[in-house]
């Protein structure tokens, strides 16, 4: 089969980098969210960034057009199903994850491919509620998605080599790179990052650093781009926290115990960049250590 039309679901942080690159690479895309603030926050985000890559000489003005043009947002769910394929990137709690995938079985086309862009949950888990586990994958881009190369494709234990095998060669049009991880909690890329980054808020919780001197010593002492706090506020502090419950609860093992201070600064609903607040206050442009 051949994949046009994409269902992206959810246009928060990811969804709209993942609508940005299929328009960009020819796909016609229908944006989806429950709240229509996302839906015109994320239009607005992908203008801007489109804007970027022209004047950077990365995209030519008329293929910025076509692609603004190729992407349809609306609330309504029911209007994705006839696509050929559903990328499902809303918040990382299960139950959403689940309500969404039964809320679209009854306007699915017979061919349609689902995937998810969990960061952690299980793939077969959420496979096994829908009508085709064997036409069903994780499919987790990286943040921010027009600039990441990687894509994990995860296949659950029934999916299909024909999916994959479809997934992959989408990888590959959209000037990506596919790893393969198998469906274990949080795959590969988080199973090692987010276990860092939790690790991180221990030793400011435990005292041992500041936010400022944590940062730098990870960006100055290991050469990582971001420090380990700063990428947490990028990646949300809600998901870090989502991730870690993940950890713990899939693979038993009390090593992935949640900082009890990344818990309480989800509590406070300080989530990072996307809410103005987290390890960084972001509120006035300068973003300034909260510890
Ligand atoms: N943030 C990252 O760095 C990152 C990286 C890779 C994968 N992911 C995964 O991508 C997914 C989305 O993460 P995000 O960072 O974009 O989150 P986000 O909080 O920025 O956005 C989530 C969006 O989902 C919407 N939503 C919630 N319930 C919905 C529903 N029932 N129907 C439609 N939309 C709904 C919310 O309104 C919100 O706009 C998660 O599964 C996350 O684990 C995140």
């Amino acid at each position: 089969m051949t994949v046009q039309t994409v269902g992206v679901i959810g246009a928060g942080q990811m969804g709209n980098g993942i609508a940005h690159v299929f328009a960009a690479a020819g796909y016609d895309v229908v944006l989806n969210d429950i709240s229509a603030e996302a839906l015109a926050a994320a239009m607005a985000k992908i203008e801007t960034n489109t804007a970027r890559q022209v004047s950077k000489g990365q995209l030519d003005a008329e293929a910025r057009d076509a692609a603004l043009a190729r992407i349809r947002t609306t609330t309504d769910l029911g209007e994705l199903g006839g696509g050929d394929l559903i990328i499902e990137a809303a918040t990382e709690r299960e139950e959403v994850k689940h309500r969404i995938f039964a809320a679209l079985q009854p306007s699915l086309g017979p061919g349609t491919i689902l995937t998810s862009n969990t960061s952690s949950i299980s793939i077969t888990r959420l496979a096994a509620r829908t009508d085709r586990p064997d036409r069903f994958m994780g499919f987790h881009f990286m943040n921010p998605v027009p600039l990441m190369k990687l894509v994990e494709l995860i296949r659950g234990i029934a999916t299909s080599e024909e999916t994959y095998r479809e997934l992959k060669t989408i990888v590959g049009r959209l000037g990506k790179t596919a790893a393969s991880a198998e469906d274990y909690p949080a795959f590969i890329v988080n199973r090692v990052l987010i276990p860092m980054i939790n690790e991180a808020v221990y030793v400011l919780y435990e005292g041992v650093g500041s936010v400022a001197s944590i940062d730098a010593s990870m960006k100055l002492g290991a050469n990582h781009p971001m420090g380990p706090l700063e990428l947490g506020d990028f990646i949300g502090l809600d998901t870090c926290l989502s991730i870690m419950n993940v950890l713990r609860d899939g693979l038993a093992d009390t090593k992935y115990r949640p900082c009890p201070l990344l818990v309480k600064y989800v509590e406070a609903g300080w989530l990072g960049r996307k809410s103005g607040r987290g390890f960084y206050d972001y509120r006035s442009g300068n973003p300034e250590p909260t510890r």
